[in-house]
């Protein structure tokens, strides 16, 4: 089975009453209690401030307040179990991939703090349980939301399948492009890094992994 996602979590509408609370894309979203939204808004002022900007100018004088709801909604799953997602399966008498592929998501890189965005890739071989398709995008947006590297994004993805459906095999294939080698620093729109995690089958048998490495190459981009 492939199966292809592109999450559509909606964009906050402008609404007043949510000035002064987070925004959570959907009810399946943790609330972010471990955010100190009013740390967050003294902190954006003093880096205001410090590059020389006046934060009660008219155009900056929310910002601090957006910068804060925003963090919180980046970093909602610091503090949250991404593999509760995986709690409910099902038995299903099939034993072959199960791939969804070209799973969007936006996460933060921990070095400067710049989002690194791009496509995650998963599949696995069942051992008589399947879980619903949807969780495990819902797995991938909620490890993301966390300040991290590709590389931890891609094997705690993989971890957490491997160990909460007992899979046979997992193979996540993550592609991102990272806003701090594109936008500062070196400089070079377009780069791509890619990263995987193999576990089970697809590590020690070259011919599942070769199997869902074309899979996957064959449906991305
Ligand atoms: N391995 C890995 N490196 C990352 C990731 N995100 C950002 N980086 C790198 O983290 C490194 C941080 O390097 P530093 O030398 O400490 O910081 P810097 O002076 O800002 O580095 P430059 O980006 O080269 O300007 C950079 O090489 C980034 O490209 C990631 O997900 N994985
Ligand atoms: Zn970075």
């Amino acid at each position: 089975m492939i199966a292809s996602s592109n999450n559509d979590s909606s964009e906050p509408g402008e609404n007043a009453s949510r000035a002064r609370t987070p925004f959570f894309v959907d009810k399946n979203e943790p609330k972010n209690d471990a955010v100190d939204y009013p740390a967050i808004e003294a902190a954006v002022r003093v880096i205001l401030e410090a590059v020389g900007e006046d934060p009660k100018r008219d155009g900056l004088i929310e910002t601090p307040a957006r910068v804060a709801r925003m963090y919180a909604e980046m970093f909602a799953g610091l503090k949250s179990d991404p593999g509760r997602h995986l709690s409910k399966v099902f038995e299903e008498d099939y034993d072959e991939i199960v791939l969804v592929r070209d799973i969007s998501f936006c996460s933060m890189c921990e070095h400067h703090l710049l989002p690194f965005t791009g496509k995650a890739h998963i599949a696995y071989l069942p051992s008589g349980k399947v879980v619903g398709l949807s969780k495990l995008a819902r797995v991938v947006e909620e490890v993301a939301r966390r300040p991290q590297v590709q590389e931890r994004l891609t094997h705690t993805v993989a971890n957490l399948i491997e160990e909460r459906l007992s899979a046979r095999g997992v193979a996540v294939v993550v592609e991102s492009t990272h806003s701090c080698m594109t936008m500062r620093g070196v400089r070079k729109p377009g780069s791509l890094c890619l990263t995987s995690a193999m576990r089970g089958t697809f590590k020690t048998d070259p011919k599942s992994r070769a199997e869902v490495l074309g899979l996957i190459n064959r449906s991305a981009g």
